[in-house]
């Protein structure tokens, strides 16, 4: 009997450590990582296909997409084809989105998809993390003024009682937490 593909949406602000939680859920949990496109340009150290796949305004708008958003100016936007290709292969997806695209999914894909909500004790940390992330000083000005931003700060009412949330200070309590959240879902 093949059992249907679940979706892990992980979402929070910029600097929350969406990222780094995809990454420890893939190697912890064997989840296949969905690469989403976007039009902003490569933070140094990220690669193409690897990160994002990076778009000009002109390829992406050629793209299928499942959703796409607008986020501190950039467009971003996910594929079904992504999807189902960690499915295909018997495997468990993880996606990171904004919370606009976490509310997409869960409307489209419901009790497939399990949203995780990241946030931090004291916000001021997230712009220390950005920059210790080696984002450039202008990049992180333009985040933290962005509307998307602002809302990404705290979970939207409309994924409450959706999503589970976890607070990411303590990377140990962290991953205990995904663990639990996680490993019940993947193993039940
Ligand atoms: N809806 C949606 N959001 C995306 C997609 N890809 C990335 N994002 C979100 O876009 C926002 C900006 O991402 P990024 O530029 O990597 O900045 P970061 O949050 O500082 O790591 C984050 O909230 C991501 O979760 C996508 O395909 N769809
Ligand atoms: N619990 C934590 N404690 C301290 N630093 C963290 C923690 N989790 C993530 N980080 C660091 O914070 C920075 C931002 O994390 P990242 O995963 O890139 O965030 P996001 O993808 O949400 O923007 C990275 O340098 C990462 O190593």
């Amino acid at each position: 009997m093949t059992k249907q593909g679940r979706v892990f949406v992980i979402c929070g602000a910029a600097g929350s450590g969406k990222t780094t939680v995809a990454r420890y859920l893939r190697t912890e949990f064997h989840l296949h990582r969905v690469i989403t496109h976007t039009t902003r340009l490569p933070r140094p150290g990220e690669r193409d296909g690897v990160d994002y796949h990076f778009e000009t305004a002109q390829s992406m708008a050629k793209l299928h997409l499942l959703e796409a958003v607008t986020y501190d100016q950039a467009r971003y936007g996910s594929s079904l084809e992504g999807l189902a290709e960690g499915w295909q292969q018997g495997q468990d997806d993880v996606i990171v989105l904004d919370t606009k695209g976490a509310l997409t999914y869960y409307q489209q894909l419901g009790a497939r998809v399990t949203v995780i909500f990241l946030t931090v004790s004291k916000l001021a940390a997230l712009a220390h993390r950005m920059a210790e992330r080696g984002d450039a000083r202008p990049a992180i000005e333009s985040r933290l003024h962005s509307l998307e931003y602002q809302r990404d700060l705290h979970l939207p009412a409309e994924l409450r009682g959706i999503a589970q949330v976890v607070t990411n200070d303590d990377w140990a309590t962290t991953t205990k937490r995904l663990r639990q959240i996680v490993g019940k879902t993947v193993t039940d």
